[in-house]
């Protein structure tokens, strides 16, 4: 497969690279990690093991966006201006790997080429041209518009299971979900229970393990279960939170993206994840105050550190 990776920073890095033993891959990533690559590949250490050399480019014009697929890894806050550039191109597909409901926002640019991804693998960048694998998760590909389902709601799509083979060749754990939409709202309730809480709390995810964390992270994640039930979603809140225990189990040891990006000062993706259950509960007359307390204090917290 051509293969275009939009946005290759920890997780496009991480992904990119092992998709590289098998494929033919391009990076858009910035310098100098891009530099790097061209010159010397890029290594993928930690729990996972990889030397190898797909392009790499800071200019996405300069990719050929007539590919087979691309997928998108930026910050859910970039996703408009990954989809402007992508639609330049002709990507027979393309799919999100982002945290929070960024399918919308490429679908408007791109239609129906656009398939949902979760990711549940961590990464984080070493420094210029190493990414290191700080878990071995799962990703997760597939239709995220129940009318783009298959007859009987059971099988995945073809280029969903396409998408997961040419993943899997490459060692990594995917598998194309036929329940896409429902997925895609777990992880948001996963994420808007960990991840504001961590980040506030400054706290590992282990952390949530024990009380008080764990019924506030709780009380998030049932709050965005009980929206998506409201937008034709099948989560019920006991699996919302069982979804929130198992990730904290799983990632005990992770500091969660958000509370990484407010211990390196960068902006957060509250708008896209605890923003998100916020507005559109409010849209469809559901209350969510557990999620809006925590989007106040990140929303307060990044215009006092980033000005606004
Ligand atoms: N890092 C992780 O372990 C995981 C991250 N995610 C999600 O994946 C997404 C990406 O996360 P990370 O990789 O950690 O963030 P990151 O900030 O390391 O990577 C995003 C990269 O996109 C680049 N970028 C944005 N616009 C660009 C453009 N126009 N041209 C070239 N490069 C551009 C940025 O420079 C940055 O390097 C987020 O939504 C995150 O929540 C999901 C699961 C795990
Ligand atoms: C799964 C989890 C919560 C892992 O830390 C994550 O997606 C994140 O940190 O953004």
């Amino acid at each position: 497969m051509e293969i275009v990776v939009f946005g290759a920073g920890a997780l496009g890095s991480l992904v990119g690279g092992m998709l590289a033993r098998e494929h033919q891959v391009t990076l858009v990533a910035r310098d100098p990690h891009a530099r790097r690559i061209a010159g010397q590949g890029l290594r993928v250490v930690g729990d996972l093991d990889a030397h190898t050399r797909p392009r790499a480019t800071t200019d996405p014009t300069s990719a050929d966006l007539t590919c087979d697929l691309a997928l998108v890894t930026v910050k859910a806050y970039d996703t408009a201006t990954a989809a402007e550039s992508l639609a330049t191109g002709d990507p027979a597909l393309v799919c999100a790997l982002s945290n929070g409901l960024t399918e919308e926002t490429l679908a408007e640019r791109l239609g129906d080429r656009v398939i949902a991804g979760s990711a549940t693998y961590g990464a984080e960048l070493v420094g210029p041209g190493e990414v290191r694998c700080t878990g071995v998760g799962r990703i997760h590909v597939g239709e995220f518009a129940d009318a783009r389902l298959a007859e009987d709601g059971d099988a995945a799509s073809d280029r969903a299971e396409r998408v997961a083979a040419a993943f899997r060749e490459c060692g990594l754990a995917c598998e194309a979900d036929p329940r896409m939409s429902r997925r895609r709202w777990e992880k948001l309730a996963v994420n808007a229970g960990i991840n504001a809480v961590t980040a506030l709390a400054r706290v590992p995810n282990g952390a949530l393990a024990d009380e008080p964390g764990r019924a506030v992270a709780h009380r998030a994640a049932r709050e965005a279960a009980r929206v998506a039930r409201v937008e034709g979603v099948a989560l019920s809140d006991e699996e919302a939170v069982d979804a929130v225990d198992t990730v904290v189990a799983e990632t005990a040891a992770n500091r969660s993206s958000m509370r990484r990006d407010v211990e390196s000062g960068s902006r957060t993706e509250v708008d896209a994840i605890t923003g998100a259950v916020v507005d559109r509960g409010r849209d469809r007359g559901v209350d969510t105050p557990t999620n809006r307390t925590m989007a106040d204090l990140l929303r307060t917290w990044e215009r006092d550190h980033n000005g606004g």
